[in-house]
């Protein structure tokens, strides 16, 4: 496996003392193309450790190298322009902006990095379309299902074409059969537009959509295992 995002012997702590929190105890992981979900006990470390790899906190020691870059050692606003650039984040719900219509909301990364509004809203537009949205483009997200809000934010995560996109619990507040079809979305999209995925989740079906998962377990990494479609992979 070719790596795009590793991680080496990676420790956060928070506070100091008899009452500090080790959530990261030391991970290697080496993130490759497809799709990677991370699973554990709430506490386990997965928030921190998705946080580390796409370099939004500072581990407490380690590294992770994205494209021959260590960005533990990247100043904060270089961190932050690489986010931007090369990065693409899906979090539970309620990260669009209520005011703007859906497709300003999915265009909002390519007009933070310069693009004009109309070059952006067209590519914005394609990807709702994409993501089945078509007709729903003026839409604000309080108009939307949480379903349909989910895939504004796919469209958004995807349209600056990053390399890896993150994706914290993103069926978490949604329904079984919806989030299912979110997560294919999310799943799909991704491969199609050549991005590595990285998704928290708690949830088993999720897990089994994506051809890989890790699990984790006091702030380690405790199991690593490849998905077949007879472990019940959402088929494509
Ligand atoms: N900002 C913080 N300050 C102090 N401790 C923190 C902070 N963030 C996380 N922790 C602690 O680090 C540990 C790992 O937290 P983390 O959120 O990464 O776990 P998680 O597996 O994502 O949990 P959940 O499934 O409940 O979201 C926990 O013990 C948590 O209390």
């Amino acid at each position: 496996m070719t790596a795009v995002l590793s991680a080496r012997e990676v420790r956060m702590t928070y506070g100091a003392g008899p009452t500090a929190a080790h959530a990261l105890a030391g991970v290697d992981l080496d993130v490759g193309p497809g799709s990677l979900a991370v699973m554990g006990p709430s506490g386990s470390g997965k928030t921190t450790l998705l946080h580390v790899l796409a370099g939004i906190v500072r581990p407490t020691s380690g590294s992770v190298t994205w494209r021959g870059q260590d960005l533990a050692r990247l100043s904060d606003a270089r961190r932050t322009a690489l986010r931007r650039t090369d990065f693409g984040f899906v979090f539970q719900s309620g990260q669009l902006l209520p005011e703007l219509p859906a497709v300003e909301n999915a265009a909002l990364p390519l007009m933070l990095a310069g693009a004009g509004r109309r070059t952006a809203t067209a590519r914005a537009a394609e990807w709702l379309g994409r993501l089945g949205l078509t007709g729903l483009e003026q839409r604000r997200p309080g108009e939307l299902s949480g379903g349909q809000g989910q895939r504004v934010a796919i469209a958004r995560a995807l349209v600056g074409e990053p390399g890896v996109v993150f994706a914290d619990e993103p069926t978490g507040a949604l329904d079984a059969a919806t989030g299912q079809e979110v997560l294919r979305l999310l799943v799909s999209a991704t491969s199609a537009a050549g991005a590595a995925l990285v998704v928290v989740t708690h949830d088993d079906r999720v897990a089994a959509g994506c051809d890989r998962v890790v699990t984790m377990a006091d702030g380690r990494l405790v199991d690593d295992r490849r998905t077949t479609p007879a472990a019940g992979a959402v088929p494509r």
